[in-house]
């Protein structure tokens, strides 16, 4: 098993990036309760270095197929790799390093903790792991994001004293902080006007463009699909999808 506890490599093309793929599903099967929804992927690939759209209506799914992406969720059977490793394999201590290491998570409620200001919530993922090394040049990195997004005059605000699109600002600064080689993003531009939408887009894409990273983007939003590598209608994906009536 991977050392997740002694791999500061976050950025660099080791080993295991070199997978042509960055999310491999065979015959994966989840249900969050007996009788309740329930999804099945046949199969799936995702080439290493796209950046993907995951569309489809509301209920489908697709928070729920992040989730295990993540491996927040945990699939019943089948094969789920992700970032080249069979996320089956690791225990759950493992998994939340192998988050903070190798992804860069942008949640719909955005997850800010409400006791930290921009600034610390940005540097979280340098507490929840103390192998990453905080140094200068993150809390430098972290301003940079902050002013790139537009919020450099909030940096000591407290979650609770922003709208929901700055707190969504936050979140995306968070999501790059460590450099993650992939990114996994539940709908980040849903409570931004244009021109943020617009600016925080290019921010994820440059973001990916820059470090070969790959990128899945689930949204609702039609006037941006034309912007990515590949869109995934979740319907297509997921024939078997079981809604609660
Ligand atoms: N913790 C849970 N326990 C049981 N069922 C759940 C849970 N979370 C979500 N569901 C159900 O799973 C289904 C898929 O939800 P999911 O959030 O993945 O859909 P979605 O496609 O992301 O929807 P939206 O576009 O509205 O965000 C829904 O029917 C939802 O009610």
């Amino acid at each position: 098993m991977e050392n997740f506890g002694n791999n500061t490599d976050l950025g660099g093309p080791a080993g295991h990036r070199l997978e042509q793929a960055v999310i491999r599903c065979q015959d994966l099967e989840f249900s969050y309760e007996p009788g309740g929804f329930s999804l099945s992927v046949p199969q799936l690939e995702i080439s290493r270095g796209k950046k993907v759209a995951l569309t489809g209506p509301s209920g489908c799914g697709k928070t729920t197929l992040i989730h295990l992406f993540a491996g927040i969720l945990k699939s019943g059977s089948g094969i789920l790799e992700v970032d080249g490793l069979e996320l089956a394999n690791y225990s759950d201590r493992d998994l939340k390093d192998f988050r903070i290491l190798r992804l860069g998570l942008i949640f719909q409620q955005f997850e800010l903790l409400q006791y930290l200001n921009c600034f610390q919530n940005i540097l979280l993922p340098f507490r929840l792991n103390p192998v990453l090394e905080l140094e200068e040049s993150h809390r430098n990195s972290a301003l940079e994001l902050l002013e790139k997004v537009g919020l450099k005059d909030k940096v000591k605000r407290y979650p609770k004293a922003l709208s929901q699109g700055e707190r969504q600002r936050v979140a995306v600064c968070r999501a790059l902080i460590t450099k993650p080689s992939l990114l996994l993003c539940d709908e980040p531009t849903a409570n931004l006007d244009p021109d943020n939408r617009d600016r925080i887009l290019k921010i994820l894409f440059d973001y990916c463009d820059k470090e070969k990273s790959s990128m899945i983007v689930v949204t609702h939003d039609h006037e941006i699909l034309d912007r990515f590598d590949q869109i995934l209608d979740i319907r297509e994906i997921l024939p078997k999808t079981t809604p609660v009536p």
